[in-house]
């Protein structure tokens, strides 16, 4: 029997994203998303796409590993379960990969010792994914299990990006960069928006920014990464659901001297208790709109925050490609907010940017142009596939090993 299917985890700090794919044609069989997983009220919800029954489950699920074993009932009860022999390999997310990992890799102790030693860099994220993969080992120990990384498709940054302006020895020493993350998604959407112009990836320069709950921006040149606003870690850049972004690194000087903070309150503080969420108590950006219609001074003050942070890394990009052929949105705040679109591109005709108010207010998960017809630079929302890359990446490498 050819094994063909692929099955992708996407773990995140509180979710597992999954999809399960037939690679000959990149058919999708069955996709999924737990929710809120060791909160108070988790969800599951399964859809078998080739029936078109969605299922959810309530119950109790305490971590990675029991979503993952609720993951797997879910795809058994549909015949599509892990024990499948179609099944050629599994494909994970992974946050961080340092700059030992430029490729996907398939999964040995030596690479799950490389994915712990970057935990302190990616507390959120990393410590989900190896859960991810050591359940998927221990449900199938013979298949090829594939870590695709966030921080490979920015391996290509000059140093003049990557670095901080702090003594090389001693980033060295604690091999302190600007890593980037995110990138599955920018390399995805920044070859679709290529096709989207009837170009090729080597032939345009894009900004795109990614604004889901973590949120990033990418200068792409001729299809390689030149420069993206987070760094050693997920925190630094755009403002995001829970985290600041960008801030004055006195600020956590002054936050422990003067406030009397410890260094762990400052740091859940900045990552869980920041942003959108810090400023209003909301992190949904459908709830700060609603909030904004009803007048609400503190959830439109958030968004001119978002919306100014946004604007400022558009404007550096810009700097820093020299020319642009398009500035695309993705994401579920990018992919589906029209007022953050229409707003972050506001005033910046100067640059050849505009949106055309009838063109942005459609919704459609295709890629689209938004902007107007004799726009100097394209505008264009690009629904992004981080599970579809990452299948894509996990079987070629899995059929390049035999
Ligand atoms: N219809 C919508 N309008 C505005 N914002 C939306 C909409 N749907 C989702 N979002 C935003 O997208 C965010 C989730 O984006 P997503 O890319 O799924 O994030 P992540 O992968 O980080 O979990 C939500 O927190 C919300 O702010
Ligand atoms: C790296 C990162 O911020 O990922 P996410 O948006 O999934 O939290
Ligand atoms: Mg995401």
């Amino acid at each position: 029997m050819s094994r063909t299917r692929v099955l992708v985890l996407n773990s995140g700090s509180s979710s597992l994203k999954y999809q399960l794919l037939d690679m000959r044609d990149s058919r999708r069989l069955a996709v999924g998303l737990v929710e809120r997983i060791g909160e108070q009220t988790p969800r599951l919800k399964h859809t078998c796409v080739t029936s078109g029954d969605t299922r959810e489950q309530n119950g109790p699920i305490a971590d990675h590993d029991a979503a993952l074993k609720a993951v797997a009932e879910e795809l058994a009860r549909d015949g599509v379960g892990l024990d499948s022999p179609k099944l050629a390999a599994i494909g994970h997310r992974v946050v961080h990969g340092g700059l030992f990992f430029t490729e996907p890799t398939v999964v040995d102790d030596d690479v799950l010792t490389e994915i712990e030693r970057l935990v302190p860099v990616a507390p959120l994220h990393n410590p989900a994914n190896l859960t991810g993969i050591r359940t998927a080992m221990a449900l199938r120990p013979d298949l090829p299990q594939v870590a695709v990384f966030d921080t490979a498709f920015h391996t290509t940054m000059p140093e003049s990006a990557a670095r901080y302006a702090i003594d090389p020895k001693l980033a060295d020493r604690f091999r302190i960069r600007r890593y980037g993350f995110h990138g599955t998604s920018h390399a995805y959407v920044s070859r679709e928006t290529a096709k989207l112009l009837g170009r090729t990836p080597e032939d345009v320069n894009v900004i795109v920014l990614h604004l889901g709950n973590g949120a990033s921006a990418s200068a792409v040149r001729g299809g390689k990464c030149v420069d993206t606003s987070m760094g050693l870690t997920p925190l630094e850049g755009l403002v995001m659901g829970t985290r600041s972004g960008d801030l004055d690194p006195a600020v956590i000087f002054h936050l422990q001297r003067v406030g009397g903070m410890s260094m762990d309150e400052i740091d859940t503080l900045l990552n869980k208790g920041s942003g959108l969420f810090g400023l209003c108590g909301d992190n949904d950006m459908r709830e700060i709109r609603r909030r904004i219609d009803e007048g609400d001074a503190q959830a439109e003050l958030a968004f001119d925050i978002y919306i100014h942070r946004l604007k400022k890394y558009i404007g550096a990009y810009y700097a820093v490609l020299g020319w642009v052929d398009a500035v695309v949105f993705t994401a579920g705040v990018g992919e589906n907010a029209s007022a953050v679109r229409e707003a972050a591109v506001a005033g910046l005709e100067g640059l050849g940017l505009a949106v055309d108010g009838e063109l942005n207010a459609v919704r459609c998960d295709r890629p689209r142009l938004v902007s107007p017809a004799d726009a100097r630079v394209a505008v264009a929302v690009v629904p992004t596939d981080e599970e579809l890359e990452i299948a894509t990446q996990t079987y070629a490498l899995v059929g390049k090993n035999g």
